[in-house]
């Protein structure tokens, strides 16, 4: 089948969340949402809910490498993008197979820390992307903590951001995404620092809110999904920072903790059913 003629699909590589709000779950809401077709490559369960992840387990190299085999064979994947990947040898995995097999630009999502405080990526997880992962990505987009995680420094102004930015693209990542979300700024602030080397800032008002659940999953993979339909780079940012920022500012109540974004605000605000 010709992969421009099929109704496009992406792939999220990544951990389930069986409370629904980040990871697997959240992706596939948002890719839906965005009018792609979803697919998913399950690297790690997780009993979570929205209070806290309670226990995960990855899963073997055998069901990793079918999950991509089965996708290759079928399926005309046009973007993907990874999330939880638990430790060193599930990053390698993740990477030998994306080497592989042609899914489109990929976008690494380096989830490190859950919102609740569980440790989702071991240290050595960390160096493998640093290292090898990092080198395929079309776009990376880390928050705070993981950019200087990623750069063994601490970020503190927004040239620091930009220096940081820089750094990373260095270690291969093609295109960067800092998200500034974590902190109490009135002004949230994302920094885009795009392959030719210019730059440009995001801004938003900051939701005073704890349902931030999954903020990070559903802006890369509606970056995803824009990517899969064919938009530029800068456009699928600028549209993803727009989707999540309706999905936060349109609170709803799940959870009685860290509670799960509105997957259909951004559609429910174009007051139609299809973006
Ligand atoms: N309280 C908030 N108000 C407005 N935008 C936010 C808020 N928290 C996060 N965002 C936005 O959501 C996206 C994800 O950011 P962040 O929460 O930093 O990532 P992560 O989920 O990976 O920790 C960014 O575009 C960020 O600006
Ligand atoms: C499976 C999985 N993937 C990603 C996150 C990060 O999301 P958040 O930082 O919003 O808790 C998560 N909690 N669970």
């Amino acid at each position: 089948m010709n992969k421009i003629n099929s109704f496009p699909q992406a792939l999220t590589i990544a951990g389930t969340d069986s409370g629904g709000g980040a990871g697997i779950m959240a992706d596939m809401k948002t890719m839906q949402e965005c009018r792609v077709f979803a697919t998913a490559v399950v690297v790690a369960v997780t009993a979570q809910n929205t209070v806290g992840v309670q226990n995960f387990q990855a899963l073997s190299e055998e069901i990793i490498n079918d999950q991509f085999s089965s996708l290759n064979d079928d399926l005309e994947i046009r973007a993907c993008k990874s999330g939880m990947l638990a430790d060193a040898d599930h990053v390698d995995w993740v990477y030998q197979n994306l080497d592989k097999y042609d899914f489109g630009p990929f976008v690494l999502d380096p989830v490190m820390i859950a919102k609740g405080g569980a440790q989702l990526l071991s240290d050595q997880g960390i160096e493998m992307i640093k290292t090898k992962l990092i080198k395929l990505a079309t776009l990376i987009t880390p928050n705070m903590p993981e950019a200087e995680r990623l750069i063994d420094d601490k970020i503190e102004s927004q040239s620091g951001m930009l220096i940081a930015a820089q750094k990373i693209q260095k270690l291969g990542a093609k295109n960067v995404l800092i998200k500034g979300g974590h902190g109490d700024s009135e002004t949230v602030r994302d920094l885009v620092l795009l392959e030719d080397g210019n730059y440009f800032w995001m801004d938003s008002k900051r939701v005073h809110t704890d349902r931030t659940h999954g903020t990070g999953d559903t802006i890369s993979s509606a970056i995803v999904s824009r990517l899969a339909l064919g938009d530029d780079m800068r456009s699928a940012i600028l549209f993803g920072k727009d989707f999540v920022e309706k999905a936060i500012k349109n609170t709803i109540q799940v959870g009685h903790g860290h509670g799960p974004l509105n997957h259909w605000a951004y559609n429910l605000e174009q007051n139609k059913n299809a973006i």
